[in-house]
């Protein structure tokens, strides 16, 4: 690892206080710290992003000038204070500079000519006065320049960049007339400023050759008044045009304000308040330790998001940020507890850490939004594995694999009853909440929401499928109504037909197919193929169906379930052995369970 780099690292942070909390162990890979980024062959640092952290004070000289590698820098968002880092100018390979809602001040580096490889430069709502350097125009590569709400002074330079796509420089105290080169960007970006509306208009082209122009006389000539007319109607057109562009700017102001509540129309510059606001603290999103992940609310809206699905809570995106990471949004409706029931609910959720459930890793809550952000499962949802398209895209899925998919969702609700004093509830277990882990043991998602949020008016099959029959308001549903849910999983798995459709109640159906002593023709035909895998395909099945039992004293606790289903991985079928009240079988069949139907330890009859 980058032994130099990583000691620059931590002399900053030693020296810069910070609100969140950063995973910056010295006896740790650099590489792996929140908001670090290294190359490939992880011998230098390149980026370094920690926007929002809560960062304080000034940058401490010397110390991330050393990172002599960095081509990213974002420390947006924070409370940094003092002079701009004059160490800052060292980082020669730096593309992109982002320092914008922090307290900076003072004057802009005279020579920004150090920085020849820039390509965003966002130094946006500080303090910095002084004048635009005009040095400004050997930052040949800017392809976006924000230097809005500032105080910054005096003229604009007449810089030409001819690749800056985005200027902003309004709402500074910048002064004089807009030079021609800048004429070619939208008024907004200049906007709040004292700069002189009087663009000079080129010349009009004389519409008569010059030898006519000779001719003196009192009163207008033909062309004169063309000229005049002509004149008045592109002064007409310009102010037209800037009367528009004001307008657009005033809105497009109000949109980048959206998520934010506007506390009253002015066109001032808002003073920004020296301690926190409400506003500030509002629009943060909490992070969960273990969380190598650094964004802001800002990142998130702006991210390349892509619809993964509208599920019962809300719709959940795929989000890519800008250092690459891809992180699953969760937009939550309908919350139905206030903010603190939320932000409780969320520190147990956010807390939990065991390799079978899903890392809740940031949570965000406004009055408007509620979001929940998740690592990213390529390989999908067990759902998908299960019934994606069958045939050459979807792999079948061997025993094997179902196999330790069942020992790990059972281990992760096992893990998930034992929180909160052994109250927690998942509330929600289904296979489209069900993913797979490094190990490709299954790993449970999205758990707790159905206790806060009130589910989006869902289809009928959506209620009917996973959910217990006891079970008519699902923000009261108990572990035992897991354990159920977690037996229509195994149906689902041992099956491989869909709980949710196909016209068919999946309990119902094992149990008369089962009933009927036709129990072969239950399993999925992928997993007939293979061979020697039957006693313990029936014992599962007979787990699953005593998990799916309608009365839920009937049903085991989510502890022996594991142990069970650890058994069928050792070959240890012991199921009936256990304390609940199950079966009398101890080496299962296919005619065994029938036997178990018709005894009536299985439900068979419609729930
Ligand atoms: N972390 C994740 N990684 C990859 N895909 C995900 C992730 N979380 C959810 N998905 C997928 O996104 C889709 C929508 O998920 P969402 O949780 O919103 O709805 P659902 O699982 O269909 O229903 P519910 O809201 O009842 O859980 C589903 O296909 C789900 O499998």
């Amino acid at each position: 690892e980058p032994l130099e780099d990583k000691q620059a690292l931590l002399d900053f942070l030693l020296r810069m206080p910070h609100s969140r909390l950063l995973n910056w162990a010295p006896n740790t890979q650099c590489c792996s710290w929140i908001g670090i980024t290294c190359n490939a062959d992880r011998t230098r640092v390149v980026a370094l992003r920690l926007p929002g952290v809560g960062l304080s004070g000034s940058i401490p000289s010397n110390t991330l000038g050393r990172l002599s590698a960095l081509q990213t820098l974002s420390l947006r968002k924070n409370r940094i204070s003092g002079p701009f880092p004059s160490d800052f100018t060292k980082l020669g390979n730096l593309t992109s500079l982002y320092l914008q809602y922090n307290k900076l001040h003072g004057a802009l580096p005279l020579d920004l000519s150090v920085w020849q490889n820039l390509v965003v430069l966002n130094l946006s709502n500080n303090e910095f006065n002084g004048t635009i350097p005009p040095s400004i125009s050997n930052v040949t590569h800017l392809t976006t320049l924000d230097l809005s709400s500032n105080s910054l002074l005096g003229q604009i330079p007449n810089f030409n960049l001819p690749n800056l796509q985005f200027l902003n420089l309004s709402n500074n105290h910048l002064n004089g007339t807009l030079p021609h080169s800048l004429l070619r960007y939208p008024s907004s970006a200049f906007f709040g400023n004292n700069i002189s509306s009087e663009v000079s208009i080129p010349p009009l082209p004389s519409p008569l050759p010059p030898s006519s122009q000779s001719h003196s006389s009192n009163r207008f000539s033909e062309s004169a008044l063309l000229g005049i007319v002509l004149s008045s109607c592109a002064i007409g057109f310009m102010m037209i045009a800037l009367l528009m562009l004001f307008c657009c700017s005033n809105k497009e102001r109000d949109r980048n304000d959206g998520l934010k509540p506007r506390k009253g129309k002015t066109t001032k510059k808002k003073k920004r308040v020296p301690t926190e606001t409400q506003e500030e603290r509002d629009g943060r999103i909490t992070f969960f330790e273990g969380s190598t992940l650094a964004f802001d609310l800002e990142d998130l809206l702006r991210a390349s998001a892509e619809v993964l699905g509208k599920g019962t809570f809300g719709t959940t995106y795929k989000a890519a940020l800008e250092d690459s990471t891809t992180v699953v949004v969760k937009r939550l409706k309908e919350v139905s507890v206030g903010k603190r029931d939320f932000e409780q609910l969320m520190e147990v959720v956010g807390n939990l850490r065991h390799e079978n459930v899903a890392a809740l890793r940031a949570y965000y809550y406004s009055k408007e939004e509620k979001l929940m952000v998740y690592d990213y499962f390529s390989r999908g949802s067990l759902s998908t594995l299960l019934h994606g398209k069958r045939g050459q895209n979807r792999a079948p899925l061997d025993w094997e694999t179902r196999l330790k998919i069942v020992i790990g969702a059972a281990r992760g609700i096992a893990h998930i009853h034992t929180q909160n004093g052994g109250k927690l509830v998942h509330g929600n277990i289904k296979s489209s909440n069900i993913f797979l882990n490094s190990e490709n043991y299954g790993c449970v998602s999205d758990l707790g929401l159905a206790t806060i949020v009130t589910p989006l008016a869902p289809p009928i099959q959506r209620i009917i499928g996973y959910r217990a029959p006891e079970v008519s308001d699902p923000r009261k549903a108990t572990q035992a109504c897991d354990v159920y849910s977690f037996g229509v999983l195994v149906l689902e798995l041992l099956t491989g037909k869909t709980p949710l459709g196909e016209g068919i109640h999946l309990v119902r159906w094992v149990n008369s197919v089962v009933r009927e002593e036709w129990t072969a023709e239950v399993f999925d035909v992928e997993l007939l193929r293979h061979p020697n895998i039957e006693e313990e395909m029936v014992t599962m099945l007979q787990l699953g169906m005593t998990c799916a039992d309608r009365v839920p004293d009937r049903r085991p606790k989510m502890s022996d379930v594991v142990q069970m289903v650890e058994d069928i991985r050792r070959g240890d079928s012991r199921i009936g052995t256990g304390t609940y009240p199950s079966s009398e079988v101890s080496t299962p069949t296919l005619a065994s369970l029938s036997h178990l139907v018709e005894v009536g330890s299985v439900s068979g009859t419609p729930q």
